[in-house]
């Protein structure tokens, strides 16, 4: 770096992005499409929780009154009720109805013992005559009572909770087919660069396989975001317009790779410079070249585009310092807490170059009991941006202040899960 170039705080960067991004409108959706989403409008039950009381054994439902707790008592079986029926009729006192598990408890039993506590065999049997049960329960057990989950009109879920596979489930028993939620966002991305070569392709003179698009897109489908275009556009200025336009079209994020350097050919940078566009030299290493706009697509709507470095370790992380906040942002929930921070302690000393925060791939273990976890990076090399083939092993970026120059083994520094 020279010592003259002015460079951005990275959560300067971030806080100017973020003023400029509106959450996207809420939406209802089936429950079941909504795994990941952020609730606009609270979960309020709509039925009890569980609806109607019923067995919890497959077992004899009774009239507990007057019988010996712990004690033997034969009873006749006045019906049966499986799962899904309703009783025929009340139970009576001195009367066992066979009930399955989860069937409703008919009126006036308020007990039930399970089948292996009694005479009966488990299983397919016909209905006996009677029954007797060799030790009765206490009153009321095996029996689950109507709304004792949750009564009708109790608040299941908060708005602003994120729909979990407990939360489905949650709000399907509270009465729910459908929920609102901010919509899941449709991220598009494009990844610049006329030496790119799609996954597999053999390589001619001084192509690269394009990973960019593919980590990108799976970084995305990691934040439970859609994916609606993942792939390359060569350094084309007219042709990269036009992708753009067309990506955008279909997407609520559209997040571009590569062409924002100093070079002579920066097709980003070029492309999109008189659309109004951001560009920033932002103190990280790696992830210094930054940019941010918007593209108007039919309908009115400002669709936020980011464009980021090039390098494969500057994309990797560029998503988790800017491009996450910004789908919390689009999603519903707090910028803020999109990553989880911590401390951990650093192993081997370290070097960090003057003026940047340095973001490291780490490897971070869990320390003992009451103890900072420890950290590694991934590489000999570091931070280096063209690192890819050693990313898989990092589950941790560490950030490094800017006025750090070095690193003393066994100091504490911070670091964000990934
Ligand atoms: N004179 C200067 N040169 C550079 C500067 C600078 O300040 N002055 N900044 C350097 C930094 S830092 C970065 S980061 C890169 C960013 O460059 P670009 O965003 O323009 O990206 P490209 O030049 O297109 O590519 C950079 C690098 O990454 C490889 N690459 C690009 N796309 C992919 C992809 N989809 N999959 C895998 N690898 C990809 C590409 O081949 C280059 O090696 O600029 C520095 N230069
Ligand atoms: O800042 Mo660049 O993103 O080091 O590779």
């Amino acid at each position: 770096m020279s010592n003259t170039e002015k460079l951005l705080d990275y959560q300067d960067f971030l806080a100017s992005l973020l003023a400029e991004i509106v959450p996207l409108a809420p939406r209802e959706l089936p429950v079941g499409d909504s795994l990941g989403l952020t609730l606009a409008e609270p979960v309020i039950s709509r039925l009890s929780v569980p609806p109607f009381t019923n067995s919890a054994m497959d077992g004899f439902a009774f009239n507990s009154a007057g019988l010996p707790v712990d004690g033997s008592v034969t009873l006749p079986v006045a019906g049966d009720i499986p799962a899904g029926t309703d009783p025929s009729a009340d139970c009576q006192p001195g009367q066992a109805w066979r009930i399955m598990t989860g069937a409703k408890m008919p009126a006036g039993a308020d007990t039930v013992v399970k089948v292996e506590d009694t005479d009966q065999k488990p299983g397919p049997v016909p209905l006996p005559e009677q029954v007797t049960i060799h030790r009765v329960p206490r009153a009321g057990a095996n029996v689950r009572r109507a709304g004792e989950d949750l009564p009708v009109g109790s608040e299941v879920l908060a708005a602003g909770e994120v729909m979990s596979p407990g939360a489905i489930a949650s709000a399907i028993s509270g009465g729910y087919a459908k929920v609102t939620v901010f919509p899941r966002v449709r991220v598009g991305i494009i990844a610049t660069g006329s030496e790119l070569a799609g996954a597999g392709a053999s390589l001619e003179g001084s192509m690269i396989p394009d990973s960019n698009s593919s980590l990108a897109a799976a970084l995305a489908r990691v934040a439970q975001a859609e994916v609606s275009f993942a792939g390359q556009c060569g350094d084309d200025v007219a042709q990269f317009r036009e992708t753009l336009r067309q990506v955008a079209e279909t997407s609520d994020l559209v997040v571009t790779s590569g062409g924002v350097s100093a070079g002579a050919y920066e097709v980003v940078k070029q492309g999109v410079s008189e659309w109004g566009f951001h560009f920033a030299r932002v103190a990280l290493q790696p992830g210094k070249p930054q940019g941010y706009g918007f593209v108007e697509v039919s309908g009115g709507r400002r669709v936020p585009v980011l464009t980021l470095p090039g390098n494969p370790v500057s994309v990797f992380v560029s998503w988790h310092l800017f491009v996450l906040p910004v789908l919390a942002k689009l999603s519903g929930r707090d910028p803020d807490q999109a990553h989880v921070c911590r401390e951990a302690t650093v192993v081997e000393e370290w070097t960090s170059p003057r003026g940047k925060v340095q973001v490291v791939p780490v490897r971070l273990t869990p320390g003992q009991p009451g103890e900072t976890p420890t950290v590694q990076r991934t590489h000999r090399l570091g931070s280096k941006s063209h690192l890819v083939a050693s990313l898989h092993k990092a589950n941790a970026l560490m950030l490094i202040d800017r006025d750090v120059e070095s690193v003393a083994p066994w100091s504490i520094v911070k670091v964000i899960e990934i």
